[in-house]
Formats: C-alpha cells, structure tokens, sequence
C-alpha cells in the first residue's frame, strides 16, 4: 500500500433538526471527508468527525485540517505500508489530534480492504452480517416533543433510545419518559455534566431501570467515575474518558465504568479501537459503536465496528435520513426494524456519491506526492 494522493473535502451540511446536549446545539455540521488514492488507483474515504467548535473534544474542525494539512498528510504520501495498522505508530509522536489521525487510518483501512477484495467488516474481524442499532436523541425544551421523537424512533424499531440530559433536566424527564414507556431499552448521555456532589442526582435514576448512564462526569476522569460507581446500581458507560488503549485499560482495573462507548475517532483509529476491543472481550466488558452525526463515510465505519464480537449493544449507528435531508453515500444507510445489514463489498462497502460531495464542499485541497 502505498498513499500517492490525499483530498481533504472540508464539508458543511445542515441536520434536519438541531441536536441539544449538555454541552451545546448543533446544527450546521463542519467536518472533513478525506479521500485517499492508492498508486494502484484505489480510493479510500475516512471521516474526520470534529465540530467547528471544540465543546465534545479539544479538537475542531480547522484545527484537524492544519493538523492533516501540516503534519499527518505529509507523513503518509508516499510511504510504503505493508498493513494500515501501521499507521497508528507513524503517528504516535504526535499527541493526541486523535479525530485528525482517525481520518487518514480509516481511509487506509477502506484502502487495504478493497485491495484484499473483502469488506472492511471482515478485514478488521468482524463476525456480524447484521447489527443492531440505538438511536441518541437530544435534550429537548418541551417534553412533548422529546416523547414524541421516542414514540416515533421505538415504532421505526430501533433497538434502544438515548436520551441526553443535563442537570435540570434529568430525574423529571426519565419519569416521565418512564411513564408512558416503561419497558423500553433506555439510556442516558451527560456529557459530563455532573460532578460526585451531584451522587443525590444521578442516584434517583437508578429506579429507572436505566441501561447505563453514559459519560456523568468530567471527560478524562476515572477516579470520580469509580467512586460514583460504588454508588450507583445503574452501570456506568465511558465516552469521553477513553482516548487511548491505557485509558480503557486503567477504567477497567480501577472500575471506572462497565460499558464502553467506542468510537474510533476518539481513540486515533481502526488499529487501536481492535486493541482495545480485545482488552473488553478479555475483561468482559461489553461495547457498542458510539455516534459524531456523521455523514454516511463515517456511518458506513461505524457499521463495520459494529460487526466486531463485543459490540454486543446497540449503539447510535441510525440511518442516515436520522440527520440529513440527504448524504453523501450511494446507497444511504437504512435501518429495518433496529437493524442494519453489514455490506459484504470490499470496503466500507457504499460509494460516496462525488455529485453531492461536491454540493456540500465549501473547501477541497489535494497533496500529492
Ligand atoms: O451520531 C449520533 O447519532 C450520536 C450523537 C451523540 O449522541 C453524540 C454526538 C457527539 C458528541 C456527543 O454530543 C454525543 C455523544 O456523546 O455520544
Ligand atoms: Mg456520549
């Protein structure tokens, strides 16, 4: 493998609706799709998933681009690779940046799967023709409306509802949302927006039958997280704790958390989610594909995770008509009943429609080699 030309598509694409955490709305959705072409000819799509601004994570989407622009693009083109897994350790001088680096190695890995002629699920080991998939639904002012969003994501069939919350917004909207749907598979997303002096808070959620409550306090910690466990019946999901294979591994010898959210452009890449997927299959600690609202690139990469062993949850894969009027791939992504079939052909397994690529490009760059 060798990476002769790399694209950077800096795209803007407006949701249908604006998306609430605890941490911001977003609707307009500035992030990059990076395409990559082999010398052989073959081309590779990754999905750089930052936000324009860094509220989830350090990263944003300017930012990444000089990091890919500067530092990433330059140390890939032209250099001879025998396995994309090696891209992981070219990058490793580099601290963090992980969204930036996550966008080349997935690109690499749609690259070295077409070029082996199987799909990227196989080629990272996955074992799934099919997977189960959640929805995330944002905080919404009127309760209402988020009951209604509920009542139509359960009848479309997906397989679990996340709800985000925030303080002032949390015990009362679990009731209710309890109430009128007490036996569906629920859970809840902070964003970090609690600390321990709030254990009286979170601990009245426990009688919720909650499948877990992901990320309650800061990003980055696993003391607190540990502590609050001890204190808490509801299992503990990490997201913007783990960013790297020590992180999981610590969260799991300190008890941090008993679920993992994955997603790959956290943790840098493709070669480094596989690690820390074999840690969880090790510990038993089960995983599911965590969502950025990505286009239908970073979609189609969330599905292949999603076929690995552990992923044994479903995570926030939705279709692609969740958020966009329409995307980028050909074909969309459909769910049927909860489920989203894993696509058998060599790589990411959709082709990204260039027509309306072009549409949504406010800013393309090419180096070559
Ligand atoms: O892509 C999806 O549908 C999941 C969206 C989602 O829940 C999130 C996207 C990005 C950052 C956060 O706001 C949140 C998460 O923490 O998982
Ligand atoms: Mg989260």
């Amino acid at each position: 493998m060798k990476i002769i030309e790399i694209t950077m598509h800096r795209m803007n694409m407006r949701m249908k609706n604006p998306f609430t955490t605890s941490f911001g709305t977003e609707q307009d959705r500035e992030f990059i799709i990076l395409e990559a072409k082999d010398e052989d000819g073959t081309i590779g799509w990754g999905e750089c998933v930052t936000s324009e601004s860094p509220l989830y994570i350090e990263e944003f989407t300017k930012a990444a681009w000089v990091m890919l622009e500067e530092y990433l693009i330059p140390l890939t083109l032209g250099r001879e690779f025998s396995h994309p897994d090696e891209l992981t350790d070219l990058f490793e001088p580099f601290k963090r940046n992980n969204l930036a680096k996550a966008a080349i190695d997935a690109a690499a890995w749609d690259i070295y799967a077409k070029q082996q002629g199987i799909s990227l699920a196989q080629a990272i080991g996955g074992c799934r023709t099919d997977i189960e998939v959640g929805v995330s639904l944002g905080i919404e002012d009127d309760i209402e409306k988020l009951l209604n969003n509920i009542k139509e994501k359960t009848e479309e069939g997906y397989k679990r509802i996340k709800v985000k919350i925030k303080p002032g917004k949390d015990v009362e909207v679990v009731e209710q949302i309890r109430k009128q749907f007490p036996d569906i598979p629920l859970m809840v997303d902070a964003n970090s927006a609690y600390t321990l002096d709030d254990m009286e808070t979170l601990k009245k959620l426990d009688p919720f039958n909650l499948m877990m409550i992901e990320q309650p306090l800061t990003a980055g910690d696993l003391i607190d997280h540990a502590e609050l466990q001890k204190h808490i019946k509801t299992p503990i999901c990490l997201d913007e704790s783990i960013h790297s294979y020590d992180d999981a591994r610590q969260a799991i010898q300190l008890g941090s958390g008993k679920i993992i959210n994955m997603k790959v452009g956290r943790v840098g890449g493709i070669t480094t989610m596989k690690r820390i997927h074999e840690l969880c299959k090790e510990a038993n600690v089960p995983m599911w594909c965590g969502g950025m609202l990505e286009s239908g690139v970073g979609r189609a990469h969330n599905i292949a995770v999603t076929s690995l062993s552990t992923f044994t949850l479903p995570g926030d894969t939705a279709a692609s008509s969740r958020y966009w009027e329409e995307d980028i791939i050909d074909p969309e992504v459909y769910v049927k009943d909860g489920i989203v079939q894993v696509p058998a052909s060599p790589g990411i397994g959709y082709e990204v429609n260039r027509e309306k690529l072009a549409k949504y490009t406010v800013e393309k760059k090419t180096f070559k080699q």
